[in-house]
């Protein structure tokens, strides 16, 4: 697995999951993916992208809200009643930017099967001939790459709810395969649609989801040659049945072994769901801080976070997600050096550690950088790094908000002693990596 340079040294990128789900806005809160019991899964899904499926779930709360809500209408309404009315991609991105985005992954077709571009073969059922009357794809990857971010396409081809099977899938009788359709037609239908994507958008990110169909799979090294050859920094994900990846995914709790790769991004929402959620409040939600603590913890780690945005049918983007965002974007100002293109520092040289204080590591070619938080007030402002003797340099101690700090060697590491270190957001110190020793 190899990645283009700017992949790695990217980190951080914006998911926006955006669709005539975002109408309704529905779902249960229910828990992450990975946390919640299997079963209690697609009757409860706290994914509101999955709202066509839950809400056909008798007995589920979704279904009860549908029929009591919506009078049980027809899904595809939906489409029409999505207007975008004050969709301002512009400034989408010039937030996702300010908080240090450095790429942003749009669904153009979800699960419902409905593109948000005019994609060959679903006649006027996308958002251009109906609904928001947009090509928003070209919007979006329009205004992503004025403001000089990378723009990456999410496709699902492994499910589509309109031209394949339209099968509900309920946990109790989970039908073969999730339902997803294998058949020759759909395989045709898919192909034709990301091909389309390639050619029209050149998305520097191919996401695809849930898999390809069967009678697909063989046609995929020529697809993925075509998308090589049409942008040769182009970059693919895992989800493709095994055909092909460039780097490997995790989704909140789930397919964390997928941890272990040489490349890897996990994505979540900023609260349970991909889709906009009216039912989540901010206990649902990442703050600021732990947006920060998971961003740095993944790109310790060496994967990048790919942060999810669910946009309300209107436009506009949810205030408390609009807030976090904003928090990730006053922290990343002071430190996005200890951040971005930084790689994983050698646990011998430092140790990472969990609870209180909080500590992660990054380093480039001449710095380590700790990230602390949660320091206990017991401590007196001072915590023990512990780090491999005479690999960092105690005397070129910085912290990178500017405050005063002043670290110490001591037999097992480095005792850092400085004021307000115990913040929710991690403060950073840099150190000097001596060269008496290699750490990597
Ligand atoms: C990024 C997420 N992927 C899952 C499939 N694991 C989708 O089911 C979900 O709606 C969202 O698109």
């Amino acid at each position: 697995m190899t990645v283009p340079g700017w992949f790695s040294e990217a980190k951080f990128g914006v998911f926006i999951h955006w669709g005539p789900y975002s109408v309704p806005a529905w779902a249960e809160p229910t828990g992450e993916l990975g946390a919640v019991d299997p079963e209690m899964w697609f009757a409860h899904n706290p994914y509101a992208e999955w709202y066509w499926n839950t809400s056909q779930i008798e007995g589920s709360p979704a279904y009860e809200h549908h029929r009591t809500v919506h009078g049980g209408r027809p899904y595809d309404d939906f489409l029409d009643a999505w207007q975008a009315e004050s969709f301002d991609p512009a400034d989408w991105i010039e937030l996702f930017a300010r908080a240090g985005a450095r790429y942003v992954v749009a669904t153009t077709k979800h699960h419902d099967g409905v593109a948000l571009w005019d994609a060959p073969g679903t006649g006027t059922r996308n958002t251009v001939h109906r609904g928001p009357h947009r090509d928003l794809i070209a919007d979006l990857a329009t205004a992503v790459r004025a403001r000089g971010l990378r723009f990456g396409a999410y496709y699902s081809g492994g499910l589509d709810w309109y031209a394949g099977r339209r099968a509900v899938i309920r946990h109790e009788d989970l039908i073969d395969d999730y339902g997803r359709p294998h058949e020759a037609a759909y395989a045709a239908y898919a192909l034709r649609q990301v091909r389309d994507l390639i050619d029209r958008y050149r998305p520097d990110v191919l996401w695809n989801d849930i898999g390809w169909p069967d009678a697909g799979m063989a046609d995929l090294p020529d697809l993925f040659a075509h998308y090589y050859a049409t942008v040769p920094e182009g970059v693919v994900n895992d989800r493709w049945d095994g055909a092909h990846a460039d780097y490997l995914t995790s989704e909140y709790q789930a397919n964390r072994q997928n941890e272990a790769a040489a490349h890897w991004e996990n994505c979540r929402g900023i609260g349970l769901s991909f889709g906009f959620n009216r039912n989540e409040g901010p206990e649902h939600l990442l703050d600021p801080a732990a947006a920060v603590r998971l961003l740095v913890d993944v790109v310790s780690r060496g994967g990048n976070l790919l942060l999810n945005v669910g946009p309300k049918a209107d436009g506009t983007l949810p205030g408390e997600q609009r807030a976090v965002l904003e928090g990730i974007a006053s922290w990343t100002a002071a430190h996005a050096g200890a951040v971005y293109a930084t790689r994983p520092l050698d646990p011998g040289a430092a140790m990472s550690h969990d609870g209180t204080p909080w500590i992660r590591w990054t380093r480039d070619d001449d710095h380590a950088y700790a990230f602390l938080a949660d320091v206990p007030d017991s401590a007196r402002g001072q915590v023990l790094l512990k780090t491999g003797p005479g690999m960092l340099d105690p005397a070129t101690a910085v912290r990178l908000d500017g405050r005063p700090v002043r670290a110490d060697a001591v037999p097992d590491g480095i005792v850092v002693t400085s004021a307000e270190l115990g913040a929710p957001l991690p403060t950073v110190v840099r150190f000097a990596l001596t060269t008496s020793r290699s750490v990597d």
